[in-house]
């Protein structure tokens, strides 16, 4: 029988070998320092058999931009079960214990991304955000529709960037939902850290801001690139891996990846995770030239306290439905609600009317940021549509005018 606790700083290093065992992984030491400072600062539990840690469980102290508002949400990471202990309830019962601790806390969300999207549906979790990988060939000029900003670009150390692209994000972080808060910490170990984490091949990031000089920048890219490999048989061009680019028109971003695909001795632009609706895949001249080669959920969201989450974001239209929702992991959302919301604000009470949509919380988390349309989840059988309608309603209120899309993996 396991005892699910506190994992003591003093148990860092245990808490971090668990999870290298698990996550197939040996890093250096200063990876493992920056592993160590990290979770020195998350919540944890773990789950011991006796005096051994087996199960472990760590969570960012979050925030998530949702529609209209930024919401307290736990960012769940380093899920680390051993391989002696598996498939005997470890990942379930930490997974109680992190919903009993957000209730507590008062958070209405918490999200997490998935090593495997197998897992996380039975806890409630719905994938919330898409994200596409994006490959240009860039071995010829990019033509574009549009007229790129031809304003000045200019280069910025890692060690200023954050004083100059810092409030950009944040307020991009506000302009489309989906978004985790970034920490001065996470800036400089993660985004800002001179070495990647999963490709020590890269080069420390390449920062470049678009703007007249004096005035705020009008969009930025972040970016790491690779050297051309000509060891073997075929060479392989050499690489410019955006991690991430916000712009402020569609001419900035075109500048910005314009000025990507031109960089010298590079053949290949990859940007892993762009939102689906990204602009550059309308104004790129020749799409076989950009090419979506993925497609995946990115952000895994929870809804913790469901009346909570959906009081507070705002919506784009009126609706008003009763709801009767499932939640196996949280009876307390589990019923039938009345759900009026519209521009002026929403309320969500017990109701005993018949449904007119019914579903689980997960499919419910789905839907929130807008990412899913709820018409699709009822063509797809998880969703009971009563009232004809409802469900195309319910997506009008919901929808927002950005698909929801984060590449802050954490
Ligand atoms: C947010 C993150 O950190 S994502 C990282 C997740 N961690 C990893 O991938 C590391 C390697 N894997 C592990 O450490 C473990 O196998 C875990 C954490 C994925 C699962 O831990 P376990 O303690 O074995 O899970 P537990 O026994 O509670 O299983 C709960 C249910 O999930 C299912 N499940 C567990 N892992 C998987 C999986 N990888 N794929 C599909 N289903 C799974 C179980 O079959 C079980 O199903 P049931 O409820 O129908 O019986």
């Amino acid at each position: 029988m396991v005892d699910i606790r506190e994992v003591p700083e003093a148990d860092i290093d245990r808490a971090l070998e668990l999870a290298y065992l698990v996550f197939n992984d040996r890093p250096e030491k200063e990876g493992r320092e920056r592993h160590h400072a990290l979770l020195a600062r998350c919540g944890r539990i773990g789950a011991y058999d006796g005096d051994t840690l087996v199960g472990f469980m760590a969570a960012h102290d979050f925030r998530l931009s949702v529609p209209g508002a930024d919401l307290p949400c736990p960012g769940l990471t380093f899920v680390s079960v051993a391989p002696t202990h598996r498939r005997r309830g470890v990942l379930t019962a930490l997974m109680a214990e992190q919903l009993r601790r957000a209730t507590a806390a008062g958070s209405p969300l918490a999200a997490l991304w998935a090593s495997e999207a197998a897992i996380y549906g039975r806890f409630g979790y719905g994938g919330a955000t898409t994200g596409v990988t994006v490959q240009i060939d860039s071995t010829r000029p990019l033509p574009l529709r549009i007229a790129p900003d031809r304003r000045p670009l200019r280069l910025i150390a890692p060690d200023e960037a954050q004083g100059v692209i810092g409030a950009f994000h944040e307020a991009a972080r506000a302009a489309r939902a989906g978004r985790p808060s970034r920490s001065p910490e996470r800036w400089s170990r993660e985004w800002l850290a001179e070495q990647a984490e999963d490709d020590e091949e890269l080069s420390p990031p390449r920062i470049i801001v678009l703007g007249d000089p004096g005035e705020p920048i009008a969009g930025y890219v972040l970016y790491r690139t690779k050297p051309e490999d000509d060891s073997g048989p075929v060479r392989t061009p050499g690489l410019v891996r955006v991690e991430e680019l916000e712009a402020d028109t569609p001419a900035v971003a075109a500048a910005l990846w314009e000025c990507l695909a031109a960089l010298d001795l590079t053949g290949r632009v990859t940007a892993w995770c762009r939102p689906a609706d990204d602009p550059l895949l309308h104004f790129a001249a020749d799409r076989d030239q950009v090419r979506v080669t993925a497609q995946f959920p990115a952000l895994w969201l929870r809804l913790v306290d469901v009346r909570a989450a959906l009081t507070r974001r705002s919506w784009a239209a009126p609706v008003e439905l009763v709801l009767e929702l499932t939640d196996v992991r949280l009876p307390a959302n589990a019923g039938r609600f009345r759900l009026k919301a519209g521009p002026g604000g929403a309320a969500y009470e017990p109701a005993r009317a018949a449904p007119d949509l019914a579903l689980d919380v997960r499919e419910l988390a789905a839907c929130y940021l807008g990412g899913t349309r709820v018409v699709e989840l009822v063509a797809a059988g998880l969703v009971a549509e009563h009232t004809p309608g409802a469900a195309a309603e319910l997506d009008a209120a919901l929808r927002t005018d950005l698909l929801p899309h984060t590449s802050d993996e954490f």
